[in-house]
């Protein structure tokens, strides 16, 4: 879940911050705040390179928290001023369904509370995307790199050139 999206300023990060979830393994990202066009971009990245990724946007971050806490979810929130992940990864890992959840420029105090585990990657500052991303390939144990999308659009791994295998609407994705 993203929180604090201001749709002029973090369009690109906001988007980054998808392509990585979907890219490392995340089944949906939830957008607090309204941006569809936002959304429907990274609906099409999914529409050309596969998976299940889903995206939705949402007018209640904490309504979205509660329910998933309700339904036996549990939330991790990244920050700065967390503990290691390094120290709480394992008890992470084998807890169950995961909401993780990154911020922009301030977050509310109380998704501190609502959280069941508040996580730094590092404890400096830098940015969401960075956090996500060493947070999921931590969680997966980097298993999540080799993960097929069978989309409409393939990359061939080259050591020079680009290759890409593009099939028609209708095979695959
Ligand atoms: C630009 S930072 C905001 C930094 C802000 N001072 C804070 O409250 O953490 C935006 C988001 O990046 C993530 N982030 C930045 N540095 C992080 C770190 N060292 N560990 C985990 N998450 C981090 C957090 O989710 C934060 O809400």
């Amino acid at each position: 879940m993203r929180l604090g999206h201001r749709p002029e300023r973090d369009k690109r990060i906001t988007t980054h911050v998808g392509l990585v979830a979907r890219a490392f393994g995340a089944e949906e990202m939830i957008l607090a705040g309204r941006d569809e066009r936002l959304v429907s971009g990274l609906e099409d990245v999914v529409h050309r390179w596969g998976g299940e990724f889903r995206v939705r946007s949402v007018g209640s971050w904490r309504g979205e928290a509660r329910r998933w806490k309700e339904a036996g979810g549990r939330i991790v929130h990244l920050t700065m001023y967390g503990e290691p992940i390094s120290e709480k990864m394992d008890e992470i890992r084998s807890s169950g369904d995961l909401m993780v959840v990154v911020g922009a420029e301030k977050v509310p105090a109380e998704i501190y509370e609502m959280a069941d585990w508040n996580v730094g990657v590092g404890n400096q500052p830098h940015s969401e995307v960075a956090a996500l991303a060493v947070f999921m390939d931590r969680l997966w144990e980097g298993e999540e790199l080799a993960r097929e999308f069978s989309g409409k659009i393939e990359v061939v791994p080259s050591p020079r050139y680009k290759t890409v295998i593009e099939r028609p609407e209708g095979e695959g994705g």
